[in-house]
């Protein structure tokens, strides 16, 4: 299957998983992380499922799906053991245009879930199609190797500096021009030997003297 990335808000919205075993239990985890509002329809639930419902981290219908169950979400997950049931679930959604992540059958679903590697905002997200989900979760793990925690500060320095910029002067084409110089720079090196006079003496250099660590509001030492 050839697929589209897209990276979806589901901050405050309503997903609905149908299922609670350990599939359902890794999706439901990384919707809360995204911040989504997650409810959960299933008879028989995951011991971590369970005790997120009783801590009201997540909503809870324990009983078996029953069609109407996806009114109002934003995405659904048809994660049950019973193929039959994920079928109807894979229905209901088509026919209420929400998109739905078939687990068991890719093909009759909307979207598949990839394997991710999270540095601060920065999302890096791993699809083979449904090919080999298990290779994923290696390549992941492989890049996941190369970016370390570094990426993560180098992108909270890099956003301070685009909101600088943005704020500085509305010439797009000089502020493409500087961000791209600066994307391409070895800044994350830089950050992961705490170099951090290097660091300034760069910015400055690409961005201009008033771009320092300090003057972006990031202490010296423990920077960023
Ligand atoms: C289509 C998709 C639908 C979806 O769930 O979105 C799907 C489907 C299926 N997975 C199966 C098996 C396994 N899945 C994993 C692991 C992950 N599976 C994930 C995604 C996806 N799995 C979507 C495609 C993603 C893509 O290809 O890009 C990951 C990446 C993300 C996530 O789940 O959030 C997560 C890694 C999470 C992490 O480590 O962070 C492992 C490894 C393990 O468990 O350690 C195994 C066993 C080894 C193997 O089979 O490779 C089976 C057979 C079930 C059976 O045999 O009964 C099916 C059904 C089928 O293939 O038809
Ligand atoms: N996408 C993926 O990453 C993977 C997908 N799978 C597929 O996902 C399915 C689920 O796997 P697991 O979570 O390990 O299974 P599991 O056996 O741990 O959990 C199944 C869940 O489905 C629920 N369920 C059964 N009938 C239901 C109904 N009528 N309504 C609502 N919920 C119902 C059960 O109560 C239980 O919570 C497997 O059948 C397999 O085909 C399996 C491994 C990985």
């Amino acid at each position: 299957m050839t697929l589209l990335p897209i990276s979806i808000n589901v901050s405050g919205r309503l997903v609905t998983i149908v299922g609670g075993g350990g599939v359902a239990r890794r999706k439901c985890l990384s919707l809360l992380e995204a911040g989504a509002r997650v409810t959960v329809v299933a008879p028989r639930l995951d011991e971590r499922l369970m005790k997120l419902a009783d801590e009201g981290a997540i909503c809870l219908a324990q009983r078996p799906y029953a069609d109407g169950d996806l009114a109002g979400s934003v995405l659904a997950y048809a994660a049950t053991d019973d193929p039959a049931v994920n079928r109807a679930v894979a229905e209901e959604a088509h026919n209420r245009g929400i998109p739905v992540d078939v687990t068991d059958d890719p093909e009759r679903g909307s979207f598949t879930s990839p394997a991710v590697l999270r540095r601060g905002d920065l999302v890096i997200a791993v699809s083979t199609g449904g090919g080999a989900p298990g290779f994923a979760a290696r390549v992941r793990d492989d890049i996941a190797e190369i970016i370390g925690q570094e990426y993560a500060e180098t992108l909270l320095i890099l956003g301070a500096i685009r909101e600088k910029l943005l704020t500085a002067s509305k010439n797009a084409a000089y502020n493409k021009h500087i961000l791209h110089d600066l994307s391409a720079a070895p800044l994350p090196e830089m950050v992961r030997s705490r170099n951090f006079e290097e660091l300034d003496r760069t910015l400055a250099r690409i961005a201009g003297p008033d771009f320092t660590l300090e003057n972006l509001g990031f202490g010296r030492k423990d920077s960023p």
